[in-house]
């Protein structure tokens, strides 16, 4: 067989290279469509439309070129198309001098092209995230060996509080730093369903209550089993992070239902928001 022609084989490269650009600049038109039709001075962030377009992605996709390279080309558009639509936007995120792999984290979701500014605490980048419609946040997933949750205060009620729209990884990247890592993403929009998500419900209560008393209590309101829970002493108070499949509005009934469940008043079940389940976890 004959050696191939690389010069022919190049001039392929170059077609498919101009074939490519060509459909980002149109894509850059449709979004520019999609742009027109939201309120002005908002930010133009979706992340559930953005899981569903990967998973759909990841899914077609094969052969040798890694998934995680695909992965990482659409979320630097997807990003970028953000950016355009959100004059303003910005990335707050923790990153503590030490811990570098937030950092990698928001990078490998969110792109070269949003100026990003680093907070040694959560606490700092919440409030980079409530000056602002426009400041997208990024904060250590909760642990439980946390001397200062930043979840518990999502529950509160004033509009300036965001909510969790994403967990990072969706999926991890090979050559990050610090690998096994996970972040919330926070942003002053409602969390949205990709089709297979998380709620994170936050409880508060006067008195410890048990697993099985908030299993009990989550059936009987008529919400799923939690996947996950943990929990917190906050000056003397207990706070509950419970996560339940799906994606819950604050205003959903059987949190009312939950808290009468649980024997606590009015407002101490809240939404603080929702995550498509990444791709990672399914693995
Ligand atoms: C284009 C949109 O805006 C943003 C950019 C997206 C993209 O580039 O595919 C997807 C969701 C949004 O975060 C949209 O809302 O569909």
């Amino acid at each position: 067989m004959d050696a191939p022609n690389l010069e022919i084989l190049r001039q392929e490269i170059d077609a498919i290279d101009t074939e490519l650009h060509g459909l980002i600049r149109r894509r850059s038109e449709v979004v520019a469509n999609i742009s027109s039709t939201k309120p002005a001075g908002g930010l133009a962030l979706r992340p559930g439309r953005e899981a569903q377009v990967l998973r759909k992605r990841l899914a077609s996709h094969d052969g040798q070129f890694p998934a995680g390279a695909v992965y990482r080309m659409w979320r630097e558009m997807m990003s970028a198309f953000t950016l355009i639509q959100t004059p303003g936007l910005k990335i707050a995120i923790c990153r503590p001098t030490d811990q570098p792999g937030y950092w990698d984290l928001a990078r490998d979701h969110f792109g070269c092209q949003i100026p990003f500014v680093a907070h040694d605490t959560p606490a700092g980048v919440l409030a980079a995230v409530r000056a602002g419609t426009t400041t997208i946040g990024v904060v250590p997933a909760p642990i439980e060996a946390d001397s200062a949750p930043w979840w518990p205060l999502l529950a509160g009620k004033d509009t300036t509080l965001p909510t969790v729209v994403a967990r990072l990884p969706f999926l991890s990247m090979p050559n990050a730093r610090a690998r096994g890592i996970s972040a919330f993403v926070l942003a002053r929009i409602d969390a949205e369903p990709s089709g297979s998500d998380r709620a994170l419900v936050a409880i508060e209560a006067k008195n410890g209550l048990s697993r099985d008393r908030i299993a009990t209590a989550l059936a009987k309101a008529g919400l799923p089993a939690f996947t996950s829970a943990l929990d917190q002493v906050l000056a003397g108070v207990h706070h509950y992070l419970v996560e339940v499949p799906g994606v819950i509005a604050d205003e959903d009934p059987r949190l009312r239902d939950l808290e009468a469940a649980l024997g606590l008043e009015k407002g101490c079940a809240a939404a603080i928001g929702a995550y498509a389940v990444p791709i990672d976890a399914k693995a």
